[in-house]
């Protein structure tokens, strides 16, 4: 099968055709108050609603003709044989830092006896509480004073914000390491799924990244604006040592890309990625949080002469110039989120305004909840898909966000 056809994404725009998510779990249920800072939420969502709000994205989604495939199903469907079974229950408890070998013991037996992959996969995103593994307790005098920490193995609620985790980048692919260890933990799964999943079989898929490196890099900073340029965020989440290695590599290998725009911006939390203050809806089109137009620095990144030098040099235009020149436009319009009113852009932006997701050229998919936004993106001639978003905006993150491209549909510039 030629690369092509399973992995092609070369803008934020083209008509999305075949798209990753991952359906709300039970992990959600296993966040407390004690948990939620460490585990990057802000408040605990209500699981069904979360799901049923989940189901009309995929639903709207496959309304438009995009092929919704999940995360769960694809690790699941990766375990082809017993070996990469265990080597991948293996690799999640050395990961899951668990102390004592025994417990590790405990906790490999607890997996090996569900009777699919798929119910194990949903374990192993889920956590473990302790009282699931009987006589856990009765390892020994230490285990049994040990703090009241409630799991042996802890939940990885942000797994629905398929984002992040990897990045598909033309017909080559960023596994990410993340910039916290709890969602570090979420790239083993991509690590399965590229290097053993049925659809990618006999495919050399390029990696321009890896999960293995000692720097930071976060989907959700990683921005296709042309098949010639992207855009990426140095971030609270993603280094800029990142972004140079990324581009050394994509440099180096044959893609199309050309130019990197590196956009510095705040490092805080309501800004973690370069898309929930920035993104891209149409051709000269974009979604911008008022707030960082005056702190953001643009730097670009271009191929060097010798093989791996980079030619960096500082942007000193406007935002929408240094668009301009890039994508060879006459115009871009930036559109503020909360139409610039302070208030509603802070509210807004909290709950993922500027966090649109493409499904075509001036098509979007938002979350109800941002009325004023969404307002002034009709306004622009933008066709808006809405979904409702009580539940699922509380992990601090929209359309995009809970979304992982796989192939989109060239456009013409
Ligand atoms: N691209 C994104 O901005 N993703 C949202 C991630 C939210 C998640 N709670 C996090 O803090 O990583």
């Amino acid at each position: 099968m030629a690369m092509e056809n399973v992995l092609h994404v070369y803008s934020e725009i083209g008509r999305l055709k075949k798209v990753l998510l991952h359906r709300p779990g039970k992990e959600i249920e296993n966040l407390t108050p004690d948990l939620m800072d460490r585990l990057l939420f802000d408040d605990i969502p209500y699981l069904e609603i979360a799901r049923q709000e989940h189901d009309a994205f995929a639903q709207t989604l496959r309304n438009n003709g995009v092929e919704v495939v999940y995360l769960e199903d694809l690790v699941a469907e990766s375990l082809t044989d017993n070996d990469i079974k265990t080597e991948f229950i293996d690799e999640f408890i050395k990961e899951a830092n668990i102390k004592s070998k025994k417990k590790r013991e405990l906790v490999k037996e607890y997996l090996l006896g569900f009777s699919t992959n798929r119910e194990m996969v949903d374990k192993m995103m889920e956590g473990i509480r302790k009282e699931e593994i009987k006589d856990y307790k009765k390892i020994s005098l230490v285990d049994m004073i040990e703090s009241d920490y409630p799991f042996i193995v802890d939940p990885m609620p942000n797994l629905y914000f398929t984002r992040d985790p990897f990045a598909t980048i033309g017909s080559g692919i960023s596994l990410n390491h993340m910039r916290t260890v709890t969602r570090n933990r979420e790239t083993l799964f991509s690590k399965y799924i590229f290097k053993y999943h049925p659809m990618f079989k006999g495919v050399e898929i390029p990696f321009w990244y890896d999960r293995d490196e000692n720097t930071s890099m976060e989907g959700g900073d990683q921005l296709i604006l042309s098949d010639k340029v992207l855009a990426v965020g140095i971030s609270e989440r993603t280094e800029a040592a990142s972004v140079e290695k990324l581009a050394r590599r994509i440099f180096n290998n044959n893609e199309k890309f050309e130019v990197i725009l590196a956009f510095d911006i705040p490092k805080k939390r309501a800004f973690m990625h370069l898309d929930t203050v920035f993104t891209m809806i149409d051709y000269d089109k974009f979604t911008i949080h008022p707030e960082i137009e005056g702190p953001l620095t643009v730097y670009s990144l271009r191929k060097g002469e010798e093989k791996h030098k980079l030619i960096i040099e500082k942007e000193t235009m406007e935002l929408s110039d240094i668009l301009k020149k890039y994508l060879n436009l006459d115009k871009v319009t930036l559109i503020r989120c909360g139409n610039g009113n302070k208030i509603d852009a802070g509210r807004e932006q909290w709950n993922d305004g500027s966090n649109t997701l493409a499904i075509a050229p001036g098509e979007v998919v938002v979350y109800s909840r941002n009325h004023v936004t969404n307002k002034l993106l009709e306004e622009h001639g933008i066709k808006l898909h809405v979904i409702p978003s009580s539940e699922l905006s509380r992990g601090r993150g929209g359309p995009r966000c809970m979304s992982m491209p796989l192939i989109r549909e060239d456009i013409n510039w």
